[in-house]
């Protein structure tokens, strides 16, 4: 008997589309539903597909034949999808002793949304045919200097992100861009299909 479950139903029920039915080359492990991640805690329980609005599942194929064409034998791995809103809170409460202004730089706050509430923003990295991540100079949800896009090229040139792991980020963040996607400052690994606002007024939150 095959299991249900709820978080995924009604991402369905929203018109959400798992990710591997459409792009089934792309590979997916969803970080919070493992104990390997910030929390080190499953927060997901059930939820271990990656769901996304279809908008933005199109943009990902756009990304993925761009990486193709670019890099083949390179797969997109991808961490987190959508999020439901509840987990959300588990991941901002986590943090708790961060000063607010820097928590939001790492978590979106609840209260007013993350763009993976409405489906519509990835967490991902590059992966070998055998899923094996590429070096991106630090694992994800590294919430710190070392992780963020726009310090990169004084981390390179001080030598505290190596060329490597500078170039294989470059590869990343060129094919999501060539989808459409928009990264952010603070995560090499986070990318949005859209603004927030857009996102509010084209979607409804994921509950
Ligand atoms: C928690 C991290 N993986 C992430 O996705 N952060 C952004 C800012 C978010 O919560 O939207
Ligand atoms: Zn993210």
């Amino acid at each position: 008997q095959k299991s249900v479950c709820s978080y995924e139903e009604q991402m369905k029920k929203q018109g959400l589309v798992e990710v591997q039915k459409v792009l089934p080359e792309v590979f997916v492990q969803l970080k919070y539903a493992t104990t390997d991640n910030f929390m080190k805690k499953n927060v997901y329980g059930c939820l271990t597909h990656a769901y996304l609005q279809k908008e933005t599942l199109e943009m990902l194929g756009k990304a993925q034949k761009y990486l193709q064409k670019t890099h083949p034998g390179l797969h997109f791995l991808i961490y987190d999808a959508a999020r439901p809103l509840a987990k959300q809170w588990d991941l901002w409460n986590t943090l708790s002793d961060m000063p607010p202004k820097q928590r939001s730089n790492y978590v979106a706050d609840p209260a007013i949304h993350s763009i993976h509430n409405y489906g519509s923003a990835i967490d991902l990295t590059l992966a070998d045919a055998n899923q094996i991540p590429l070096d991106m100079g630090t694992s994800f949800d590294f919430f710190g200097e070392l992780a963020y896009p726009k310090k990169e090229q004084e981390l390179l040139n001080n030598g505290k992100l190596s060329e490597r792991a500078y170039q294989n980020r470059l590869k990343l963040r060129n094919a999501m861009k060539a989808g459409g996607f928009m990264p952010i400052e603070y995560e090499w690994w986070h990318f949005n299909a859209f603004s927030r606002q857009d996102a509010k007024q084209k979607f409804k939150v994921v509950e």
